[in-house]
């Protein structure tokens, strides 16, 4: 394969982070088809997000035109549901149809040295029909995108690409770090490599990887991972063209983390200064994939300003990747209470370390020694604020902290103890992931400890909180990438009892996956970690199947542990 294609010009760097990007006419447009087939369809079974998929079969100024001619007499405020079908058939292609199936180049039944200590036969069988699974998810950008990039909020992107499934029709940021780890188990590395090719498609072109590849996903990015990405695949190849194509790339990238909005300044208890990052979309409307829920829920507030800025915080927890939770909430059971904007999260900056250090690494293989030394003192610094911003030596875990009582305005934040959250997330165990701090002995013993009392971990893996709020990132939700960092993390320690720990959470999450699957005959995006085979729900959406990252750390946690002959796969 070539390496990756030649990605689309550059437009610049992104807009300055805190302003709103301008919605695209299409975007508008499919947003007020959402909003009238809500009207008439009602809201059972209703996916908002259907609607913004949609392909155009004319053009936009034809389909406005017999929308406004469809909209002039409805009945009751609502056009007739037959009605609607019939231009929805008639002006729109299907969700989803563009983007075509396609056999990834490097599929294989069963590839050479596939899981080598996955012994026991049924979990070898299994563990392939999860591998056969890339085959369902693999999808080229059709060419109508490419030729008519306004009939279609999908985005072009150079290479084959694989997406979560079902609702998730697209590519995902965050999500395309866990089927690259699947990737690798499956020895798929034309199809990870071109998946890292496409994110830095999108940087070249928006300044930083959207949310997913739409165009309504452009205001705002997701969990920074494409170094993670970039580094597993080269310690899996050692080959360093990918490394020499990404670094321009992942430079880019750290820019938009820490400039403008996403950059904060504040003085720890000791008066020193430190610079950390905070999620904030470029956005203040209502989602388009999600803007009648939005629109509802936003019903309550009094005014157009609270409004705004409700808008914005949803749109920047969904930059998070934790769309909603109550760790962003000051109340957790009012959803408009969201303060994303004002949290430092440990594990954005848990990310943002670890890019710093893998930007030092690969500088240094090509031999830019300059910036390699740069970003190791871009790294050491924040290793240093995460140190005095998050740690609880009390707790032994990593705290988000709350800029409460403090204005935007003011140009440095001053650190006060009771700012840090102390309810348990599992993201206040996300740092272990990192090799600086799983390979400190002494620190690990003291996590796994904090994470064995912290009531996170249940029969069938580690709960997303301690909180039922009914929103999907929350109790008793367990998401995949979840169980892999904190797992892997523990795993690579070097403590015999961290990596016990690690596998006895690994083996939770493989038999729940299994069960589900065994009874459901699909993989599912997040499990009930309560009892073993239950799946997930709550939150603004169906629960979906496919599923891109859970069959990623299903691979490559049986990767890294195996399964005996002896050991039962059954709950
Ligand atoms: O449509 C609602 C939201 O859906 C996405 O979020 C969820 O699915 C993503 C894909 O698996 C995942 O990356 C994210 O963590 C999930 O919460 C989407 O990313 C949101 O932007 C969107 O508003």
């Amino acid at each position: 394969m070539q390496l990756c294609s030649p990605s689309s010009t550059i437009n610049g760097s992104s807009a300055d982070a805190g302003t709103m990007l301008p919605t695209s006419p299409l975007v508008s447009f499919l947003q007020s088809l959402q909003s009238a087939a809500l009207k008439t369809f009602g809201p059972n079974s209703f996916d908002p997000k259907l609607y913004v998929d949609l392909p155009l079969k004319h053009s936009l100024a034809a389909t406005k035109a017999a929308f406004s001619d469809l909209t002039q007499s409805p009945c009751d405020g609502k056009i007739p549901a037959t009605e609607l079908k019939v231009f929805l058939a008639r002006y729109f292609e299907e969700a989803g149809s563009d983007l075509v199936l396609a056999l990834p180049v490097d599929f294989v039944p069963e590839p050479a040295a596939f899981l080598p200590n996955v012994e026991n036969p049924i979990v070898r069988a299994w563990a392939l029909e999860v591998h056969s699974l890339w085959k369902n998810l693999s999808r080229r950008v059709s060419d109508s995108v490419k030729d008519h990039p306004e009939m279609h909020t999908l985005l072009p992107l150079p290479e084959p690409v694989v997406v979560p499934g079902s609702r998730f029709r697209e590519v995902y940021y965050w999500d395309s770090y866990w089927t690259i780890r699947g990737l690798l188990a499956s020895k798929m590395y034309d199809t990870a490599k071109a998946i890292v090719c496409n994110l830095i498609s999108l940087i070249d072109t928006y300044g930083h990887v959207l949310n997913g590849a739409r165009s309504y996903y452009s205001n705002r990015s997701q969990p920074p991972l494409l170094s993670s990405m970039v580094f597993d695949i080269y310690k899996r190849t050692g080959e360093l063209a990918l490394v020499k194509k990404a670094l321009p790339a992942l430079l880019k990238e750290h820019h938009f983390w820490n400039s403008g909005i996403h950059k904060v300044a504040i003085k720890d208890v000791h008066g020193r200064r430190h610079t950390l990052s905070r999620y904030y979309a470029m956005w203040n409307k209502p989602r388009p994939e999600s803007a009648t829920t939005d629109e509802e829920s936003a019903s309550k507030l009094s005014n157009d300003v609270e409004k705004e800025k409700f808008y914005r915080e949803l749109a920047s927890t969904a930059e998070s990747g934790w769309d909603f939770s109550s760790r962003w909430m000051s109340n957790s059971s009012d959803l408009t209470t969201l303060s994303t904007t004002s949290i430092l999260p440990v594990d954005l900056n848990a990310f943002l370390f670890k890019m710093e250090h893998d930007i030092s690494f690969f500088a240094e293989l090509v031999g830019d020694g300059f910036t390699s030394e740069k970003f190791m003192k871009a790294s050491k610094a924040r290793y240093a604020a995460m140190k005095s911003i998050f740690w609880n030596a009390t707790m032994e875990q990593w705290l988000d902290y709350w800029l409460i009582d403090q204005s935007d305005d003011e140009l440095v934040h001053q650190w006060k103890a009771e700012n840090q959250n102390r309810n348990i997330f599992a993201s206040n165990f996300i740092p272990v992931w990192m090799e600086t701090y799983s390979s400190d002995r002494t620190n690990v013993n003291k996590i796994v400890n904090s994470l064995k009392r912290s009531g996170l971990v249940h029969a069938a893996g580690i709960a997303t909180s301690l909180s039922n709020t009914g929103e999907q990132w929350d109790f008793p939700n367990g998401w995949a990438p979840l169980q892999h960092m904190i797992a892997e993390g523990l795993a690579k320690s070097g403590s015999m009892k961290a990596r016990s720990v690690a596998e006895d959470i690994a083996i939770k999450w493989i038999k729940t996956n299994y069960a589900a699957y065994n009874t459901t005959g699909t993989m599912h995006e997040k499990y009930d970690v309560e009892s073993c085979g239950k799946i997930g729900g709550g939150g603004e959406y169906k629960p979906q199947t496919g599923f891109g990252w859970s069959n990623g750390v299903v691979l490559a946690f049986l990767e890294e542990f195996g399964w005996p002959l002896d050991r039962d796969i059954d709950c």
